[in-house]
């Protein structure tokens, strides 16, 4: 789904690269946790799954497709596939949670009768039932993260990325948004979720690739935040 194939990235600005050859494949399905230091590279790695920015060397498929093969005016159709979810949330202040996620199809033109049917259920996926008309300032901040995660999801791409999602959010909240996001990966989503987040990492033993200084020192199946040996 996601395949990283020697992929070197050096920011104009920066003479160390922000990753250094990378190969990474990520299979239909899978779960992954980019975990490293501040600076490691992880954001860099998501925003080249997003052709937010190109390698400078090596290259990188989705689905199939070498982005350095995609034509400027496909990539919006490539970024519709793929939800992202940050550490800040970013809801729309001024709608409540409904509208929240509706807005993700309406930007896409599905019609009205689509959305009121998806809506809700995808509200009710990610533990917000009886909530919809909420405004994210009446919700915590695990809550309103909940409402991020299920505007990603609610037009089903096929990759979830996340980026530190858990970072804004106490322990214990985290462990419920980690559920949300393991819910999603089994209806068939790919997720890769950076973190610095030891705990989750350690409780939820999935594949762990671990970035230091833009290269990957470590790829463990089933794996822990910090080294294992
Ligand atoms: N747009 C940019 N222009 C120049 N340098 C950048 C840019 N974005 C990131 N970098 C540099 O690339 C390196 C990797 O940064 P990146 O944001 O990918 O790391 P990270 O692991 O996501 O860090 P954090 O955990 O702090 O978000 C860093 O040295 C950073 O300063």
């Amino acid at each position: 789904m996601i395949h990283f194939d020697n992929v070197t990235k050096v920011y104009k600005t920066q003479n160390r690269p922000a990753l250094a050859h990378v190969n990474v494949a990520i299979e239909k399905g899978e779960f992954l946790f980019l975990v490293g230091p501040s600076g490691s590279g992880k954001s860099t790695f998501l925003r080249l799954v997003l052709k937010e920015e190109r390698p400078s060397q090596g290259h990188v498929h989705v689905a199939g497709k070498d982005l350095s093969r995609i034509s400027n005016w496909k990539v919006p159709h490539l970024r519709r596939r793929i939800g992202c979810v940050f550490q800040d949330f970013r809801l729309l202040p001024n709608k409540n949670v409904f509208e929240n996620v509706a807005f993700a199809l309406e930007v896409i033109g599905k019609p009205r009768r689509f959305i009121n049917k998806v809506v809700p259920e995808v509200v009710d996926l990610v533990g917000l039932e009886g909530k919809q008309h909420r405004m994210p300032h009446e919700l915590s901040g695990g809550e309103q993260q909940r409402v991020a995660i299920a505007r990603a999801f609610v037009n089903r791409p096929m990759i979830l990325l996340a980026d530190e999602p858990t970072g804004n959010i106490d322990p214990a909240t985290s462990i419920g948004i980690m559920k949300v996001l393991d819910r999603i990966n089994r209806t068939g989503t790919t997720v890769v979720m950076a973190t610095h987040d030891a705990a989750i990492v350690d409780a939820f033993r999935k594949r762990v690739v671990e970035l230091e200084d833009g290269r990957v020192v470590r790829d463990q199946s089933r794996g822990v935040y910090g080294q294992a040996y």
